[in-house]
């Protein structure tokens, strides 16, 4: 249902690779709507022992129970998550900090064989719009200076200081996405992560419906999709109702009835919607 170009994937895969070389420490960006179907599960293998701090973005999207429902499935495996609003900045004091206490770990070491101290190299990863732009101009909205070019595979790259002892490569990294796992596909295309690929809206929108269907605000979602287009969305099968609404309100066009149904999900109009829970996840011991 959901298609990518392969040329765009290759071709992301090796930029990434390249800055993933350059940098001592990765900020890894997920879509707080989908934590998991944002995660790529090639990049522990990418990142090798390079620590990775897991932000979780797009904080004012999802309800609080749900985002300590996610914190607490993560600290259970190991990561402590900082929840960020890319919008807003919150959670990038947090990322300074987790970078700095990174650079002075490194700088002890190079210290402890003789070599001089230096900046922390960083960088932004993650799916596209998840929201890696945003929240790397409000890293380098507090103070930036530029920063000279490093010799070898850096050469190429180039870096923002901030802060005075942490370098962030300025253009972030972006993460290919494989085509097998259509769960995860559908859920990104739901929240417009998706970058390069094709789908149909009303069919996506259609999945949507039956996503919240099996979630625990279902009753509260459905009221409020039902009042929204004054269309009882209890009365339909979810493909029936992208039909019904298109032939309602958009002269017979599903596509716009789906692309619809989505704006409004992506814009809020709907209230915080958490595509996905912990229970899904269980048996995830790797995030
Ligand atoms: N509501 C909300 N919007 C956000 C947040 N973070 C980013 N955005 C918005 O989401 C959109 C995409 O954000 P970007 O920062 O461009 O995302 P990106 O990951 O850099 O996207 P690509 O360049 O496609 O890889 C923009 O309109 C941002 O203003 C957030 O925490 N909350």
């Amino acid at each position: 249902m959901v298609q990518w170009y392969p040329g765009h994937i290759a071709r992301a895969e090796r930029n990434l690779r390249e800055q993933l070389k350059a940098v001592d420490i990765v900020l890894e960006v997920r879509d707080g709507r989908c934590p998991m179907s944002t995660r790529h599960p090639l990049i522990p293998e990418w990142i090798g022992t390079k620590p990775r701090v897991l932000l979780i973005n797009r904080k004012d999207m999802v309800a609080e129970a749900d985002r300590a429902a996610w914190t607490r499935f993560f600290a259970q495996r190991g990561h402590a998550v900082t929840w960020t609003n890319g919008s807003m900045g919150d959670g990038v004091g947090k990322v300074m900090e987790l970078s700095a206490a990174v650079g002075a770990k490194l700088n002890a070491k190079r210290l402890a064989r003789g070599l001089r101290p230096r900046p922390v190299r960083a960088v932004v990863i993650g799916f596209p719009n998840v929201g890696k732009s945003a929240l790397i101009n409000r890293l380098l909205g507090r103070r930036v200076a530029d920063s000279a070019p490093k010799p070898g595979v850096t050469r190429s790259l180039r870096w923002a200081r901030i802060g005075g002892d942490i370098d962030l490569l300025d253009a972030p990294g972006i993460i290919p996405m494989s085509f097998r796992d259509q769960v995860a596909a559908q859920r990104l295309a739901m929240c417009n992560d998706i970058g390069e690929a094709a789908y149909v809206d009303s069919l996506v929108a259609a999945a949507f419906l039956e996503t919240v269907r099996g979630l625990p605000a279902a009753p509260q979602i459905a009221r409020r999709i039902s009042e929204r287009y004054k269309l009882r969305v209890e009365d339909y099968q979810e493909e029936e109702y992208v039909h019904a609404l298109g032939d309602r309100l958009f002269n017979s066009e599903p596509e716009r009835a789906g692309q619809r149904i989505l704006k409004d999900f992506r814009s809020l109009a709907l209230g915080p919607i958490c595509l996905e829970l912990p229970p899904q996840y269980e048996a995830c011991k790797e995030v």
